[in-house]
């Protein structure tokens, strides 16, 4: 439950940097998931013990069984997500999912079918979407509104620490109700949502020291718990990456490890030892996102490992701070 305070921690783990996962538990008695708590969508979704076998990252995973669980209430209904680099098709189901100690009766998708990219690279099992009740397919409501009806929560807000360091531990928090001082320092700056609805603020510009290169005239960023990387409009990404002297190949942009960067570069460079030796990966991606929800930049986890991010339901708005 909630502790005396009205706030519920869940330690996250850090999975090199790009994959911050943490533990909830579905059906009576518990089944454990890892998920990413995203705020990029708004679905709860998890493996399901009916997975083709033939689906190589279902069985890498864990899986519901909802014939073990004696809180389980059958939906059935059909259930699929399509997102830019793979899709998840299931059926909906019901039964008690249990985030930071808080249970909720929970309608939930159980994946049939996981699309080998990009599913195969997650550590994690599912996705809880953490998204506004618009951003959800099949109109269910999500997780953390359930919460807040139940009344049991200090503030109408949760929050988000990522570590940058994978051998820190934990590699990260989520704080339902609240904050964590011991994570952040100083006092947060509040951006509002730019339209009600999704987790998207208007970025006023994309600067490189003082130079502000793109989106002078504002841009929406949407600020993205579910996301590895910084992505922005491929034509824009690709001049940044020029002014930092990064060369893209078929994996991404990467720059030789031992040029100096003026930028706080260990925000987003991303130091990686491979059988080849050390790379030095960027972590901004150029991703072209079709109008109309596009053009639009995705502040994704390396840019909340450096601002401690609340996200903020009863005002409508996201407060950064600096990260530890
Ligand atoms: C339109 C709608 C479907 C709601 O859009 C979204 O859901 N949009 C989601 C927005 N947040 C990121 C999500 C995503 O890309 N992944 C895949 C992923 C991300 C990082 C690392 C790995 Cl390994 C993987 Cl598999 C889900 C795990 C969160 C898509």
């Amino acid at each position: 439950p909630a502790d005396n305070n009205g706030t519920a921690p869940t330690p996250l783990t850090n999975y090199l940097d790009t994959q911050y996962f943490g533990e909830i538990s579905i059906g009576s008695p518990a089944q454990m998931f890892n998920v990413v708590f995203d705020t990029g969508s708004a679905n709860l979704w998890v493996p399901s013990q009916s997975c083709s076998p033939f689906s190589t990252a279902c069985f890498t995973h864990n899986r519901y069984d909802a014939s073990h669980s004696r809180t389980y209430v059958e939906n059935g209904t059909g259930f699929s997500i399509q997102y830019a680099s793979g899709n998840v098709r299931g059926f909906l189901s019901e039964d008690v999912v249990v985030v930071g100690g808080i249970p909720v009766v929970q309608v939930f998708a159980e994946a049939t079918s996981l699309s080998a990219m990009p599913f195969i690279f997650a550590k994690f099992d599912g996705v809880l979407g953490m998204g506004y009740p618009d951003v959800a397919i099949d109109g269910i409501t999500p997780v953390f509104d359930r919460i807040m009806s139940q009344h049991v929560l200090k503030e109408e807000v949760f929050s988000v620490y990522y570590s940058r360091d994978p051998k820190h531990s934990p590699g990260g928090e989520l704080v339902l109700g609240g904050t964590d001082p011991n994570y952040y320092t100083g006092s947060f700056n509040y951006v509002k949502t730019k339209d009600t609805g999704k987790w998207e603020v208007l970025m006023k510009g994309v600067s490189v020291g003082t130079r502000t290169m793109f989106c002078a005239e504002g841009c929406t960023a949407v600020i993205d718990t579910g996301s590895s990387y910084i992505t922005g409009p491929a034509s824009s990404v690709s001049v940044l990456m020029e002014t930092i002297g990064a060369d893209l190949d078929e994996s991404g942009y990467k720059v030789n490890c031992d040029t100096q960067y003026s930028l706080t570069h260990e925000d987003y460079i991303l130091w990686q030892s491979q059988i080849e030796g050390e790379v030095c990966k960027v972590t901004f991606r150029g991703l072209d996102v079709p109008p109309p929800t596009g053009p639009l930049w995705i502040l994704g986890a390396n840019f909340i490992a450096r601002y401690y991010t609340e996200f903020d339901r009863r005002h409508n708005r996201i407060g950064f701070a600096a990260a530890v």
